[in-house]
């Protein structure tokens, strides 16, 4: 095929993508996106003004970007390091994976998906481990995308997504064997409000993992650069502030988890790509002005809400930061914290007997 069918095929595509986005999302309002970009402040790292609000906001921003993630990223609305050999479909599954082998889950064990979008890491996890899976995010439409995507792939023995706010969670205590947090704790107010209900919802003696969005030691809060970056990175991304590794370990700390491992996942291998470069790819292959001229295009046309050019637009920007984020080193998507929370009496006394045996 030569390189004018290929590119031909690809804006066929686009467009195609295009058309199903403006056909289903019916929540992408001007008055929305305005209402949100009004709530964050203009003040140098300042971020969210009113944090009463927070769950609120986070809520409208994924009504915003919902079908536009799904539609240009996929159904993993998330970061991965680019594993050497692999396209981004298999690295991604691979980043997604990890926790399941971490949490040592398998059938028969029962597990929470704190934040889960519309499931894309859901499904790799349970499908994976034969575990179940029970997701909670607290936008409806996700909800909606996620039953979709279960039915269609047979998975909804396994796997459930349910709305509710993970500050308050639905869930009776000491109910789940394992936790993961994937790119989603970040829209907390205080990490400590969302960590404390995993706890809460936690068996004894069982483990949470989370990728954290978070400050690097590289970050340095007297740079005006590195907070534009910040605060760029916050108000595209729905998140009130940015919080530093050393703060999400504490915060796990100060709910009552043992903190079992803090790594940097974008700067652990020596040989995978930066989490980054798919976004620089989408760039620099002219994939993003495409998509833009598209969504120019369906809103012209008045056959996408009005509005949507604006989200488009927000997006745009905030790769840019992202990837800038990533290219100074201040930022990571994909901080590995690994919790345990404590045995009981019952579980110490059952793990004795195990380690003599
Ligand atoms: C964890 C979070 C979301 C992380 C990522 C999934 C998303 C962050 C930025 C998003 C995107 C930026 C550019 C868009 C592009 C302009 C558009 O044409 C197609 C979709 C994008 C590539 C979009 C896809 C998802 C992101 C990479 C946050 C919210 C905590
Ligand atoms: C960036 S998405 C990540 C989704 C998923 N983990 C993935 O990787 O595909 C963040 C998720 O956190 C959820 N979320 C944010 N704040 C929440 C809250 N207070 N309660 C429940 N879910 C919340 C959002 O609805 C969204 O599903």
């Amino acid at each position: 095929m030569g390189s004018l069918d290929k590119l031909n095929d690809s804006i066929k595509d686009a467009w195609d993508r295009a058309a199903e986005l403006s056909k289903d999302n019916k929540t992408v309002v001007k008055k929305e996106f305005d209402e949100y970009a009004k709530s964050y402040s203009t003040d140098a790292g300042a971020g969210i003004i009113e944090r009463s609000k927070t769950t609120e906001l986070v809520d409208t921003f994924y009504n915003l970007v919902t079908d536009i993630y799904e539609w240009g990223w996929g159904q993993s609305f998330h970061f991965s390091p680019r594993l050497p050999g692999k396209d981004w479909a298999s690295s991604e599954s691979a980043h997604e994976a990890r926790l399941a082998a971490l949490l040592k889950l398998g059938p028969g064990k029962k597990c929470l998906d704190v934040g889960c979008g519309v499931g894309g890491p859901m499904r790799t996890i349970a499908s994976t481990s034969g575990a179940h899976v029970t997701g909670i995010t607290i936008n409806d439409y996700q909800v909606e995308r996620g039953v979709y995507h279960n039915k269609r792939l047979g998975l909804e023995s396994l796997c459930q997504p349910t709305q509710g706010n993970f500050l308050k969670m639905p869930f009776e205590s000491e109910v789940f064997d394992a936790a993961y947090a994937i790119e989603a704790t970040c829209h907390a107010n205080k990490l400590e409000e969302v960590y404390g209900e995993v706890f809460r919802v936690l068996k004894p003696g069982s483990y949470f993992a989370s990728y954290e969005w978070v400050a690097t030691k590289d970050y340095d809060p007297s740079n005006p650069e590195h907070v534009r970056i910040m605060d760029e990175i916050n108000f595209g991304n729905g998140l009130p502030e940015m919080r530093t590794y050393k703060e999400a370990e504490a915060a796990g700390k100060h709910v009552g988890f043992e903190l079992v491992n803090s790594i940097d996942i974008a700067t652990a291998s020596p040989v995978a790509g930066p989490w980054y470069g798919r976004l620089k790819w989408l760039r620099d292959s002219h994939l993003i002005s495409v998509n833009r001229v598209l969504v120019n295009i369906v809103s012209a046309l008045h056959i996408a809400p009005n509005g949507m050019y604006d989200v488009h637009e927000m997006l745009v920007k905030v790769s840019l930061s992202l990837v800038q984020g990533g290219e100074s080193g201040v930022f990571s998507p994909m901080h590995l914290l690994l919790f345990k929370k404590p045995e009981g009496e019952v579980e110490k006394q059952k793990s004795k007997r195990a380690d003599k045996v």
